[in-house]
């Protein structure tokens, strides 16, 4: 864990203690001692286990997952209702305990038949030199040929009258009883396929007894045994389903090779880590281990220059690593049993669990957004990626988009050849990312379109390029700040009601600077930034694809018998630089203030593509003072203008009171919003606000495109992608959207 990020680099000290659980501690203290000095806590097994597994639970959103024919799926655990639970800990021997809460845990069963078992068997009866060989054999395996089954018995008929299928295991083993044959006559492959039945059946069975001995419902699986082999973790969620009914549930844990180690670690006191919330912490994917494509290669990667030369010497080495890797399709049988193991192929899979490895990071100032009607039920993405076309499609989009960024990367570090060479490892990296995730979709555990635009910002960050689109974001700054006195005139010649229609549609139209999509790119090709405004500002013809401007603007502006509503607050979600927020939002938030309502703007902690961050805004309002008054009056009252009011000496302040104008960070650096986790400065700003504006396609289309709100939302995008218009929208790329929601009351 990293709170900070900052390593400590003190040398090992005679008091340094490592707390140590397991076997290990106790045979290796006295070796840890004498070559590095340090001294070795041992604590309690069963301790650890269950204090690693609720921290698990606790504090990562996506770690626990259903397991059934192949497929993963992930489950929302509700943290009030955590408690009790059944966790099944396969080592060599297994043990099962209930677990009532933090600390309070009774060790309520166990079995000796576990994974020792299968692993000593296995070696005896297949000369099997590794427990992965034996694995890797059982997934060509055919258990019929060993074991007597119940159509064995019953002529190849199904045994209905109890409910048990032809295919049923009646006796693991049993038909080598009847037939007459030696081991060398069967094969090792179907050895160790009954073999791992036999016994991961058996321990799903008996997790089965004692969770309904307590009434429990939900078993967590964990222990080295499992190490993410699909095919072992199908054979115990089948076993769990089939003797429970479907009325229990198999559950397994994305870190489920750490559960000990992490309990290790939360033992030492003084962590601070007691009131832990899930949205405190932020689980990142950086290059800690040189992976790629499912395999680790070499020791963890410490700093920059070891990232980079991993990077380099693996593709002198030849490797393919941009070669997209083949999906994996889920597998049918068609069976609809387990006749046939679902979950095997030709070799077994990449040990996902070892190479799960985010870091999390401790971030105590994050906080939920207030203003979100029902957090519990909130989920930010709009595009789920596990139907795999979807995934295919946005792993293509973004590798198709890597040289271009590259390209935008090294010219904003000044094109040196440290920042070629940050560029052409930051690509390698990425695509292994991409790369791992088409082999394996689960492996960070639930994406969402967000977290891989998020995926690839850190990326970035981590080979150090600080903001990719600086040049092209201050170029555009410029030309727009230019044309705004033009702007505000002509709006103010207008009638109340055109100039609302107007400024959302400056809004609508200026989102088409968006240098994340490959179509808006192509088309700065085709003219000047002010050119291609001017040209989405004509062809913005009402009505938008979804369109309830008619219903805001009579909210805002009354109509019939209802009063014009006056908001006291209005919370603005900013999205890109230049016209987007110069001419879209910028205007926007000035009819607000002229309106008497206070306006937030709110933006990027980080930069993220051509996004506007928080500290970028208060030069752009202060150029957009300079001409108007309204926004200069509000900027001071904001206290944005510190510095420039020192400058402007030849307007004294007006006595009519004025509402401010300010900015607070959201705590993101994506293009997208997770108002799950947002910065306490925003959460404090919310408490007054009325009224949310959601601006982009990434914060308002990509995420909380169905995100409800305390309070009115307004939702503007300019659809960029076609297969999105298409999809969300059921309309066509450059399409709009304008929705508005007023509260109910
Ligand atoms: N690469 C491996 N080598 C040996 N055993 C493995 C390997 N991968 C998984 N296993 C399984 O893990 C079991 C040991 O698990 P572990 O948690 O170390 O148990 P314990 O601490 O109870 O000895 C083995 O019996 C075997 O079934
Ligand atoms: C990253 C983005 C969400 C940014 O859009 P914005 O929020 O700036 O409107 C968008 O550029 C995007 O989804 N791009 C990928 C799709 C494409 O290239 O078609
Ligand atoms: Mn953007």
């Amino acid at each position: 864990m990293d709170s900070q990020g900052s390593p400590s680099e003190s040398p090992p000290n005679e008091n340094a203690i490592i707390k140590v659980t397991g076997g290990g501690a106790y045979k290796f203290a006295d070796l840890f001692k004498e070559r590095l000095g340090v001294n070795i806590d041992k604590e309690g097994e069963m301790d650890c286990l269950v204090a690693g597994s609720n921290f698990l639970l606790k504090a990562i959103r996506h770690e626990a997952f259903t397991h059934m024919e192949g497929q993963k799926e992930f489950v929302q655990i509700d943290h009030n209702d955590l408690y009790p639970y059944i966790l099944v800990n396969i080592g060599s021997g297994v043990s099962m305990i209930k677990v009532d809460g933090d600390g309070k845990f009774e060790r309520v069963s166990g079995t000796n038949v576990g994974g020792g078992t299968y692993w000593g068997l296995g070696k005896l009866l297949t000369k099997c030199r590794s427990f992965d060989e034996l694995l890797e054999l059982s997934q060509r395996g055919d258990n019929r040929a060993i074991d007597m089954l119940v159509g064995d018995i019953y002529g190849g008929l199904d045994y209905s009258k109890i409910g048990l299928s032809a295919s049923t295991i009646a006796s693991s083993f049993g038909k080598a009883i009847t037939e007459n044959k030696e081991l060398e006559d069967y094969r090792p492959e179907d050895i160790s396929l009954s073999l791992l039945r036999m016994i991961s059946y058996n321990i799903g069975q008996i997790s089965y007894l004692n969770a309904l001995r307590f009434g429990i419902k939900r078993i967590f699986f964990g222990g080295f045994f499992i190490r993410g082999h699909a095919y072992t973790m199908d054979t115990i969620s089948f076993a769990v389903h089939f003797w429970s009914k479907g009325d229990m549930q198999a559950l397994f844990l994305r870190h489920e090779g750490f559960l000990g180690a992490l309990g290790a670690f939360m033992s030492y006191e003084k962590h601070g880590l007691d009131g832990l919330m899930v949205h405190h912490l932020v689980e990142r994917f950086p290059m800690g281990a040189p992976y790629v494509g499912g395999k680790i290669h070499g020791p963890p990667l410490g700093n920059l220059n070891e990232k980079i030369s991993w990077m380099e010497k693996f593709v002198q080495k030849g490797t393919e690593i941009l070669a997209p890797v083949p999906m994996i399709l889920p597998a049918t049988t068609g069976l609809g049993g387990f006749e046939v193991p679902l979950s095997k192929g030709e070799s077994l899979r990449s040990d996902a669990s070892a190479l799960n490895i985010g870091v999390l990071h401790l971030e105590p100032t994050l906080e939920v957004f207030p203003l979100l009607a029902d957090p519990k039920s909130y989920e930010p993405n709009t595009i789920d990626l596990s139907d795999l076309s979807e995934l295919e499609y946005w792993l293509t989009v973004l590798s198709e988009h890597l040289p271009d960024l590259v390209d935008k990367a090294v010219a904003s570090e000044g094109g040196t050849d440290d920042a070629k060479r940050r560029g052409d490892a930051f690509a390698r990296a990425f695509s292994a990312h991409l790369a791992r995730l088409m082999e394996e979709p689960a492996a960070y555990g639930k994406l969402g379109l967000a977290n891989l635009l998020e995926l690839r910002e850190e990326c970035l960050r981590e080979f150090q390029f600080v903001d990719a689109y600086r040049s092209i974001k201050q170029r555009e700054n410029e030309a727009s700040l230019d044309v705004l006195p033009d702007l505000l005139l002509e709006l103010d010649s207008m009638s109340e009601e055109a100039r609302l229609l107007t400024l959302i549609e400056g809004v609508l139209a200026a989102n088409i600077f968006d240098w994340g999509s490959r179509a808006c790119v192509d088309l700065y090709h085709k003219g000047t930034i002010i050119e291609i405004y001017r040209m989405s500002r004509k062809k913005m013809q009402r009505p938008w694809r979804v369109d309830d401007f008619d219903r805001f603007k009579d909210r805002m502006l009354g109509s019939g018998d209802k009063k014009p509503h006056k908001h006291k607050r209005a919370l603005l979600f900013v999205d890109n630089s230049g016209a987007d927020i110069v001419l879209g939002m910028l205007p926007l938030a000035r009819e607000l203030l002229r309106r008497g309502t206070e306006v937030v703007l709110v933006a990027n902690s980080l930069p993220a593509l051509n996004d506007v961050t928080a500290a970028e805004i208060p030069d752009i309002v202060a150029e957009a003072a300079k001409h108007c008054d309204i926004i200069r009056r509000a900027a001071e009252a904001g206290g944005l203008l510190v510095d420039a009011m020192s400058n402007i000496q030849d307007s004294p302040k007006e006595n009519s009171p004025c509402v401010p104008l300010m900015v607070v960070e959201n705590g993101c650096g994506s293009p997208c919003l997770d108002l799950r986790q947002v910065s306490s400065e925003l959460g404090a700003a919310a408490k007054d606000a009325d009224l949310v504006i959601l601006e982009g396609m990434g914060r308002a289309l990509h995420t909380n495109f169905n995100a409800k709100f305390k309070v009115d939302a307004l939702k503007l995008a300019m659809v960029k992608n076609q297969r999105l218009a298409e999809k969300l929208i059921k309309g066509n790329i450059y399409d709009c959207l304008c929705r508005f929601e007023p509260t109910l009351n």
